[in-house]
């Protein structure tokens, strides 16, 4: 932990400036950004020039969607659990079984899209195979594949733009991350929380305690109660601020690992409506899970080790490292 307080808040960043401003203005955000990383693994940014009506109309679809009749959900289920890409219904399981956790199923149901552009071979090969499923598309509402592609494109235009953000907040030349996220089995997972007719079970949240495997997520949230908290340094939950245009970026693990856990992979959670609201308060998010090449190496970034020790993590592509994870999870919930 660094030498000041650590955060006990989510900042807000401009990041604008990163994008456009001058050298100095650059390596100011990326210093905030390397401070937060380090201390709650969580921002909200603005400045950040995406396309917010593409946002708004994707979340729109997508309610249509999750709203709609049951038999066009099901007819895009991933044909198994492993798979992502598709419709996931109320699990029998909550993220906080990736923590090892007893966990009651979350109070949620999303829609997952895998890349979209796979016409490079580097996506044909038989390593590449195992991360890259066909995408489902349901028959309708209509522009639902048109928006999540477009949504899937733009997204990952940001992310490759934070990741430069990232390298330049670890000394890293700008371009560090570039040729390991060149090919990546990034995720969009549009997700769906409904209002609560019934009351939860106990421990029953909307998502369980869990950190994030990637490198980062960009969430877009929405203004809805029951909603997003993280863990402080100190342990307390607090919430993540909710700023109309913004997204929340957090890092995963994979992050932590590739910075020698000089950055926070942070616990997060999503937390039930109050009751007096539970039963007309359904809440959207879109998260993307920035998950690099497969065969990205992650092993210690020169800049995150004093010279003489070692790093605490050995090398591992970013592929086994995720099914690793997978697999605990598996196992864990099978233990149920
Ligand atoms: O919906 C949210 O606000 C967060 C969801 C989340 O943390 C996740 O899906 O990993
Ligand atoms: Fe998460």
């Amino acid at each position: 932990m660094s030498e000041a307080a650590a955060l006990e808040r989510v900042p807000i960043v401009d990041i604008a400036p990163f994008l456009g401003g001058s050298e100095a203005e650059r390596r100011a955000v990326a210093a905030i950004v390397d401070r937060t990383n380090r201390d709650i693994g969580f921002l909200v940014i603005t400045g950040h020039g995406f396309d917010l009506d593409l946002l708004s109309r994707w979340f729109e679809v997508s309610r249509r969607f999750f709203e709609g009749p049951g038999s066009i959900k099901r007819a895009v289920m991933p044909a198994a659990p492993t798979i992502h890409e598709g419709y996931h219904g109320q699990g029998l399981s909550g993220l906080a079984a990736k923590e090892g956790e007893e966990a009651p199923p979350d109070l949620r149901e999303y829609f997952m899209i895998g890349q979209v552009d796979r016409d490079d071979p580097l996506f044909k090969t038989e390593a590449a195979r195992a991360f890259h499923h066909d995408n489902l598309w349901p028959s309708e509402p209509e522009a639902f594949r048109e928006l999540g592609t477009a949504y899937y494109r733009a997204i990952s235009k940001l992310g490759a733009d934070l990741m430069r953000l990232f390298a330049l907040a670890l000394e890293l030349p700008e371009t560090w991350f570039d040729d390991k996220i060149d090919h990546h089995f990034s995720i969009v997972s549009s997700i769906y929380y409904p209002a609560q007719k019934t009351p939860p079970l106990p421990g029953q949240l909307r998502a369980g305690a869990h950190t994030d495997y990637g490198s980062l997520t960009i969430l877009a949230p929405t203004d809805a109660p029951g909603g997003l908290q993280v863990r402080t340094l100190a342990g307390d939950w607090v919430d993540v601020p909710y700023v109309p245009g913004a997204f929340v970026i957090n890092i995963g693990d994979m992050m932590q690992r590739w910075t020698n856990d000089r950055w926070l992979s942070n616990m997060h959670r999503v937390v039930n409506p109050p009751s007096t609201v539970a039963s007309t308060s359904p809440r959207q998010s879109v998260a993307f899970f920035l998950h690099p090449n497969h065969d990205a190496v992650i092993e210690c970034i020169p800049t995150c080790v004093e010279p003489g020790e070692a790093p605490r993590h050995a090398p591992i592509l970013a592929g086994a490292y995720m099914m690793e994870k997978e697999a605990a999870i598996a196992t864990a919930t099978a233990r149920k």
